[in-house]
């Protein structure tokens, strides 16, 4: 388990990361979710002792970062794919890690297999990497020690569709089999698929947390009923705002509510879903002070 207590990072007089206290569990993929400069890489770098907090703490498995002997064999980490040694082929990069962690050679070859880098790829300098096949390094580099804990910044950057699926699979597995994986991202559909549960953040402070279900029912259900003011009435009685949306409305609160409601009076429901837009809304609106841009429609 990953464990962040009020981790607070200032910049002179700017504050990164302002008093950010979650959890990334075992047996989970827990999304770490913010616009650009939101502080993801900040929080991260705190974690694995790359940048002191200003206050705070960070464990990991209930240590600090810096007190765990062979760290690469119980927490694996990839947080900037592009700065490895441009000199080194991807062989020699993973063959020094696997020696400096003690472990045999027959484990890069595995490796590179698992990230679907060829040998002959493995032959080439990093610096003639695109940025994809250094992911697919970094991954590699981080799994190596086959650790218990995943901490990836931006994972997914650089891969192509079918590599972005192929790692989505391959951390799902990893947190299948008891693996605490907690990455980063600044898209909202990657982290969807993938995260059990969701942390996100913006301008430094946590503005929602929990799992994809509870995030949504934050962001009202759609319902549209055969009896159309018998529901409205049933919903003001229980003091839940509504707002006509198209041919049905958008109620103030969870599906299980309003069905429970509708089941008791009898009425039809012939929709009851998340409201539109769904995380994507309540993101943008969550980070809305923080986002660059005005930001019309989806998100890309
Ligand atoms: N060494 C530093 N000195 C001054 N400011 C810094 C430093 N490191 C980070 N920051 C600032 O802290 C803020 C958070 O940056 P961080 O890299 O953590 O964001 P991020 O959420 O990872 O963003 P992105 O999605 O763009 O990678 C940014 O405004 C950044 O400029």
């Amino acid at each position: 388990m990953i464990k962040v207590e009020n981790l607070t990072r200032t910049y002179g007089a700017y504050t990164a990361v302002d008093d950010v206290s979650f959890v990334a569990r075992p047996g989970r993929v827990t999304g770490f979710l913010g616009p650009n400069g939101a502080g993801k890489t900040t929080t991260m770098r705190i974690m694995v002792g790359l940048s002191a907090p200003t206050s705070g703490s960070v464990t990991i498995g209930g240590h600090r970062y810096a007190d765990i002997p062979n760290p690469g064999l119980h927490v694996g980490v990839l947080l900037d794919a592009t700065a490895q040694h441009a000199g080194r082929t991807g062989r020699e990069v993973l063959t020094l890690a696997a020696r400096t962690m003690g472990l045999p050679d027959t484990r890069v070859d595995e490796m590179l297999a698992l990230v679907g880098l060829t040998p002959e790829e493995a032959k080439r300098k990093v610096r003639n990497y695109s940025l994809g096949m250094r992911q697919r390094l970094g991954l590699a580099n981080a799994l190596l020690g086959d650790p218990q804990i995943l901490i990836l910044d931006e994972p997914a950057n650089g891969l192509d569709p079918a590599g972005i699926r192929w790692m989505r699979g391959l951390l799902k597995s990893y947190a299948e089999r008891g693996g605490t994986v907690l990455l980063s991202s600044h898209l909202l559909n990657e982290v969807q698929l993938i995260a059990d549960d969701i942390v996100m953040i913006g301008r430094g402070r946590i503005v929602a947390q929990g799992t994809p279900e509870s995030l949504l029912s934050r962001t009202g259900t759609f319902v549209r009923a055969a009896e159309t003011e018998e529901l409205l009435a049933a919903l003001a009685e229980h003091g839940v705002a509504v707002t006509p949306v198209g041919d049905g409305h958008r109620a103030d609160t969870e599906a299980l509510v309003v069905g429970k409601l509708a089941a008791e009076r009898q009425i039809t429901l012939i929709e009851l879903r998340p409201a539109d837009g769904g995380l994507e809304d309540l993101f943008l609106e969550l980070t809305a002070d923080t986002q660059r841009d005005a930001t019309e429609g989806a998100l890309a």
